[in-house]
């Protein structure tokens, strides 16, 4: 079916749809009319190409439980169809209208956008949950949230039972936990509607015959679950699969023949230019691009798509210096990054309007790829490049790598321009290299580690892994090689089921499986508090950065906090201090200084402030949870063997061993690794390491390491090394 017109030869050029439908309107035309601000929203609102559809969109949920819906970048599916949704009745008897996003900063920007569309506080009939992070209340009715988020939600909840539609937004992205997300929600759906048939209430799990979840295991004793004594009313859940690009063949299949509806239009042209020969150095080019926009264009902000956080980092003192060399009046362009490692409240930054007179330029991972409406955007600049997971289930080896976006991530980065008038965006790439993209992005299930995701199924009562519904199938050794790496930590059973208590509380903790393995184990040797400053600063990354041009001063810097046992307690000397600087200044100080001054003592440690501050956020967040667990908060004090050991007892699947000629053989994998330079044991090379990354450039390099006893590892590990003797 297909809403509106359809252009196929000139895809960005504008479909404008101007006539409001009349019923969908009236009840928002009593609004307060209170601020031009409001006024122009309400007339944006009535311009989006889906606001002539909203009629008969609501019917064709009514009639199908499963809807698929495709619709181009700002046609307005996010922000409209769950308020459309709330009008139809939805929400009544308190019911919610859940939309899951594949990134935090999508469901926290939207959440905020449709809050104020609807005239109300955030947090109140609009919220947003992200991990870490819930601003929702009672009165939340449409609530916004990662997919990740809502799959944690299935553990107290199994049958979702507080939503009445859920909507699965950017589909296309196929991440992992949009995969897990569909097989999960088809099961929901249907043993919702059986109960309904079988006029059962979803008081308790235990009465769910379908065979899934199956919760007599649990009980709720550990917090999982179904409360006991919570009564809900049976209820359909309606489902609706979002995307401005997807394949809705696949997903109709899935769900069985699934009804897709086409909406069609954008409401501003986007022109797309293409360079005339391939870059040779596409973060020059950029560069290059930035300043001719900025240059010789009409105002209007500027994104830029990069790889990663260093390139940007990079990217961002690049253009301050050319900026410096131009003349005065050539030097409003604000900087700005937005990557996941940077503290929410910065990534907010990028969403405020330039000072006046100045161009802001942002530059983003794909993390502002889909969904986000960035207010003042006008230019896209995409050199077609992406950093993407890639797993290796044989060796147990994850990496990231650099690969060309597909059609449909171009398609998304395009449509980051024109929401708010006619953009430019331009590719820096030929247009005969587009042709040759993929349509679509490789799924994520099937170039990940799955243990993750694998745990959670298994919290969930999924007991059969191999047999889930998936969308798309993970290679059966991917599957294999994650249920043994669970075993191997403990979160299983010898007949794979979760283990209690440790499977369980591994599977409570957000975190990747090995990092809350040894959380736990960590309070077993005293040594939590560590543990959690290590943890923390693992998940941040590129704590320290070497300046080409300042290199040596920033290497002697950073020995100032180093560890001869190597790169975990390093980073835990440079957490402590900041802590200690930043506690004496807060008696000392103001707040403004006090950033100022920690800012100044990064700058001088050669820390990058922005890791940092991420890592105390993270730190804050978990220990919450681990404090919540009951688990013994405890330091080891100076005494930092226990720790060393403590990290064998849970990382020995990342043991390596020095060879004769200096190189390192990781014991689990048989691959020859070498200690990376950033390393403070890269010139001490000691005989056995525990190791924590594994990037893959033109050699295979280890990061983040310390330095331990082999005889540790059958004695601490002996599930996995004495098997190998
Ligand atoms: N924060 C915002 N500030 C200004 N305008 C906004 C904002 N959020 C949304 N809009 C307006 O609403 C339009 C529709 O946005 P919406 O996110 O609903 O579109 P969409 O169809 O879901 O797009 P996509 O497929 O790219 O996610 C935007 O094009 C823009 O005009």
């Amino acid at each position: 079916m297909v809403f509106g017109q359809r252009d196929r030869n000139k895809p960005f050029v504008a479909r404008r749809n101007y006539q409001p439908n009349a019923n969908a309107n009236a009840n928002r035309n009593n609004q307060t009319h209170s601020s031009p601000r409001r006024q122009k929203i309400i007339e944006q609102r009535k311009s989006l190409p889906i606001a002539s559809v909203e009629k008969r969109l609501i019917e064709e949920v009514q009639k199908n439980d499963i809807l698929i819906i495709v619709g181009e970048t700002g046609s307005g599916k996010t922000t409209q169809i769950p308020q459309f949704l709330f009008h139809a009745g939805f929400c009544h008897d308190g019911k919610v209208v859940g939309i899951t996003q594949p990134r935090r900063v999508a469901a926290i920007t939207v959440a905020k956008r449709v809050a104020e569309e609807c005239g109300y506080e955030l947090g109140q009939k609009v919220g947003y949950s992200v991990r870490f992070d819930d601003s929702t209340s009672n009165s939340t009715r449409i609530k916004y949230m990662t997919d990740g988020l809502l799959l944690r939600e299935a553990l107290l909840d199994p049958y979702l039972s507080k939503y009445s539609v859920i909507i699965v937004d950017e589909a296309h992205e196929r991440t992992v936990h949009t995969d897990v997300l569909m097989g999960l929600l088809k099961k929901v759906q249907h043993a919702r509607s059986n109960s309904i048939k079988d006029g059962r209430n979803l008081d308790n799990g235990n009465k769910n015959t379908n065979g899934f979840m199956l919760l007599d295991k649990d009980n709720g004793q550990n917090g999982s679950f179904l409360r006991k004594g919570h009564r809900e009313k049976s209820s359909p859940l309606k489902l609706i699969i979002m995307s401005a690009s997807l394949d809705a063949r696949t997903f109709s299949e899935y769900f069985g023949g699934a009804k897709a509806v086409h909406i069609q239009g954008r409401q501003f042209p986007v022109d797309i230019f293409y360079t005339r020969r391939p870059e040779t150095d596409y973060v020059d080019a950029a560069l290059i691009t930035i300043f001719q926009v900025h240059q010789d264009e009409a105002p209007g902000d500027i994104l830029v798509f990069l790889t990663g956080q260093e390139e940007i980092d990079a990217v961002e003192r690049l253009i301050k210096e050319r900026l410096s060399k131009l003349p005065q009046e050539n030097q409003k362009l604000q900087v700005l990054p937005i990557y996941a490692a940077l503290p929410s409240e910065q990534q907010m930054r990028a969403f405020e309007p330039a000072p006046s007179g100045f161009r802001k330029v942002i530059l983003a991972t794909n993390i502002a790829e889909t969904s986000i409406t960035i207010p003042g955007i006008k230019h896209v600049i995409d050199p077609g490049l992406v950093k993407a997971r890639s797993y290796d289930p044989g060796k147990g080896m994850e990496s990231l790598i650099v690969v060309p976006t597909s059609k449909s991530q171009a398609l998304q980065r395009s449509g980051r321009a024109g929401r708010e008038g006619p953009g430019k965006c331009f590719r820096l790439y030929p247009e005969n290299e587009f042709e040759k993209l993929e349509d679509s992005t490789m799924p994520e299930i099937k170039r990940c580690n799955l243990s993750n995701v694998i745990l959670q199924l298994k919290a969930l009562g999924v007991d059969d892994i191999l047999g889930f519904d998936f969308i798309e199938k993970p290679s059966r050794t991917a599957i294999i090689k994650s249920l043994e790496q669970l075993f191997l930590l403990g979160a299983l059973t010898d007949d794979c089921q979760l283990s209690d208590p440790i499977g369980r509380q591994m599977a409570r903790l957000p975190l990747d499986p090995v990092y809350a393995k040894a959380l736990i184990l960590a309070s077993q040797f005293n040594c939590l508090e560590e543990m959690l400053i290590a943890v923390a600063m693992l998940s941040a990354e590129s704590i320290f950065y070497f300046p080409r041009e300042k290199y040596e001063e920033a290497r002697t810097a950073a020995k100032s906090f180093a560890s001869p046992e190597g790169d975990h307690i390093t980073l835990i000397n440079v957490y402590r201090a900041a802590t200690d600087f930043l506690e004496k200044r807060t008696i000392e100080t103001n707040k403004t200084k006090n950033e100022k001054d920690f800012r100044k003592w990064c700058k001088e440690n050669f820390i990058n402030s922005r890791s940092l501050r991420h890592a105390r956020d993270i730190h804050r967040q978990i220990q919450g949870h681990v404090q919540q667990m009951g688990l013994k908060l405890a330091s080891c004090g100076e005494d930092m063997l226990q720790f060393r050991r403590c990290l064998v007892a849970s990382f020995f699947l990342n043991a390596a061993v020095k060879q004769p000629d200096g190189t390192y053989r990781a014991l689990a994998s048989g691959q020859v690794v070498q200690i990376h330079p950033s390393s403070v044991l890269f010139r001490k090379k000691p005989e056995c390491i525990i190791f924590n990354e594994l990037i893959q450039t033109n050699n295979k390099y280890v990061r983040d390491l310390t330095r331990v006893d082999n005889l540790w590892l059958t004695e601490l590990a002996p599930q996995f090394y004495a098997m190998q003797n």
